[in-house]
């Protein structure tokens, strides 16, 4: 093995030491890649999979695949979006949602952009929010900070703010609101407009994606076992929105039937209530580690 990144393997940046990193290393480890990861090392080779890994800062993530460096990244939509390159978004992955956010002094009275025509804006986001301003037609002066953007209003030098919000608690420790949404984010795949291009990347890709696929899909459903009186069967499948038609065994006693099915994690609450006034009996619930439909 080599220590050099190969060229007949794909090429993937994912932030090195962030928000984002422990949940993508362990959806990589999820799908079943074997890799080394050392918080020194700046990439790793995959051991069963051919694809090498690289860790940069989040910031350069779009630019890197924009520019070939590497094939795929992971990264928030937010610096996608910021980033403005030619790159393709090609699967959404679920996490680390967030959402960027105009907001202003609670006590200012502001409750509309228009209200900020001629104001100063300060954002470590200036590409997406000279955009979003333009868009509405509303005039500001748009101020670049780093970081700490929501004591800027506090200090004088900025009457608003554009930045990222998850709970809301950065904007009330500062007596801040929300008055508009920019964008909503979360985690993204985005690749390399080449790569996909390539029939032999393109493939390579491809059979990652249907690993993240098989991983966020058992996410979203729970396995379900239970006895149900085989007088309320034909009711109780139609209520169960199964991925096909429930599994139906027979059990020892032919007044009673086994049902296997798969239920969604946004239904589950409502269908178990339900099967339960039923008279469905031991209800075994379990997660799905991976699943392909
Ligand atoms: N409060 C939050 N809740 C959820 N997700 C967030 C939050 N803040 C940021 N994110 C998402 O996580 C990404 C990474 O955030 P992080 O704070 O690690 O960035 P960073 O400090 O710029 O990292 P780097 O050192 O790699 O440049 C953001 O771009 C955004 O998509
Ligand atoms: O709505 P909340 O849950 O409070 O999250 C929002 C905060 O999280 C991020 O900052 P981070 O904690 O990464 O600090 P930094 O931007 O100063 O690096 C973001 O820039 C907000 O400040
Ligand atoms: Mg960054």
């Amino acid at each position: 093995m080599t220590s050099k990144l190969s060229g007949d393997h794909i090429k993937l940046a994912i932030q090195k030491d962030g928000r984002l990193t422990e949940d993508t290393r362990n959806l990589l480890r999820t799908v079943g890649l074997h890799f080394e990861s050392y918080k020194q090392r700046l990439f790793s080779i995959c051991r069963n999979f051919p694809m090498d890994i690289l860790y940069v800062r989040d910031d350069d993530i779009a630019e890197y695949v924009a520019e070939g460096v590497v094939d795929l990244g992971i990264v928030g939509r937010n610096l996608v979006v910021e980033a403005d390159k030619p790159v393709e978004e090609i699967m959404p992955l679920n996490y680390g949602h967030c959402s960027l956010k105009v907001a202003v002094p609670a006590e200012s009275g502001i409750s509309r952009i228009e209200q900020l025509a001629g104001c100063k804006v300060a954002t470590s986001y200036p590409v997406t929010t000279s955009r979003f301003f333009e868009e509405r037609n509303v005039d500001v002066n748009v101020i670049t900070i780093s970081g700490s953007v929501e004591i800027t209003p506090a200090l004088g030098v900025a009457s608003a703010i554009v930045d990222l919000v998850s709970t809301g608690s950065s904007l009330r420790l500062n007596d801040l609101i929300a008055i508009e949404n920019v964008l909503d984010s979360q985690s993204v795949v985005i690749a390399n407009r080449d790569s996909l291009a390539d029939n032999q990347k393109a493939a390579i890709v491809e059979r990652l994606l249907t690993r993240f696929r098989g991983v966020m899909a058992a996410s979203e459903y729970k396995y379900v076992m239970m006895n149900v009186p085989a007088s309320a069967l034909e009711y109780i499948s139609t209520i169960m929105p199964g991925l096909k038609s429930p599994t139906v065994l027979p059990t020892a006693d032919p007044s009673w039937m086994a049902v296997h099915t798969a239920i969604r994690e946004d239904m589950f609450w409502d269908v178990i209530e339900e099967l339960k006034t039923l008279g469905a009996q031991g209800i075994l619930v379990s997660s799905i580690e991976k699943m392909f439909v």
